[in-house]
């Protein structure tokens, strides 16, 4: 089994995660692609997260209506720094016949040289990785990387906090369920129209 996975703080998910999983899905031929929500993201150690029960509920309400979508929880189930290598190595003894893919966006694969064991996990896995407008290709000098060509979409989770937080409405830029349990958990704050 071909086997997406899809790495992030997921603070909301929002429609290009979905746009960027689907892509690689189709592109790869992937059976499936697994949304690993972090727990605590090495790389925002000092930024405030939201609480991992929020930011998984909204993961598993976006991708519900996608067959191949699925959601793992398993660095939520792990105390410390979420690396990636260490959620690899677990999965792949659990799902030994699994060919696992790491899909990144462009910020994130041109830090791939400073992620922990890094000369391990790429031979745990298949990197993937998608344009991101404001960021280039990246030249990796010993880490392959399959490229795959999307439609660019300027998103970001920090930019639509910011906006809720504006009081502007993010309907149609995040799932509509998302939409409605972010609004109705008050995951952001409170509306302010
Ligand atoms: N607009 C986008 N286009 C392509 N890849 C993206 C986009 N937004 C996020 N990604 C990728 O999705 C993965 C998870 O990202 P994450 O959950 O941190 O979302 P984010 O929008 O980057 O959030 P934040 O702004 O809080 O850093 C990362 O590999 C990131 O590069
Ligand atoms: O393992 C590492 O060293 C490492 C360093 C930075 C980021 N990551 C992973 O990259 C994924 C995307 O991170 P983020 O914070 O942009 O959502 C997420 O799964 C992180 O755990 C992993």
């Amino acid at each position: 089994m071909k086997v997406g996975l899809f790495g992030g703080t997921f603070d909301p998910p929002h429609v290009a995660h979905l746009a960027a999983a689907e892509r690689v899905r189709d592109e790869l031929a992937l059976d499936e692609v697994w949304f690993v929500v972090a727990g605590q993201p090495p790389h925002k150690m000092r930024d405030a997260v939201s609480p991992a029960h929020h930011r998984l509920r909204m993961v598993e309400l976006a991708v519900a209506d996608h067959p191949a979508f699925r959601v793992c929880d398993i660095e939520l189930r792990r105390p410390g720094p979420s690396y990636t290598v260490d959620t690899v190595r677990a999965l792949r003894r659990q799902h030994p016949d699994a060919e696992f893919y790491f899909i990144v966006g462009a910020d994130m694969a041109a830090d791939l040289p400073n992620w922990r064991a890094i000369d391990e996990l790429k031979t745990l896995v298949r990197f993937v990785a998608l344009g991101r407008p404001g960021y280039a290709r990246p030249v990796l000098p010993g880490i392959p990387l399959h490229w795959v060509d999307m439609p660019l979409l300027a998103l970001s989770a920090t930019e639509l906090r910011r906006w809720i937080r504006a009081g502007r409405s993010v309907r149609y830029l995040v799932p509509e369920a998302v939409r409605q349990y972010m609004e109705a958990h008050e995951v952001y704050g409170k509306r302010k129209r």
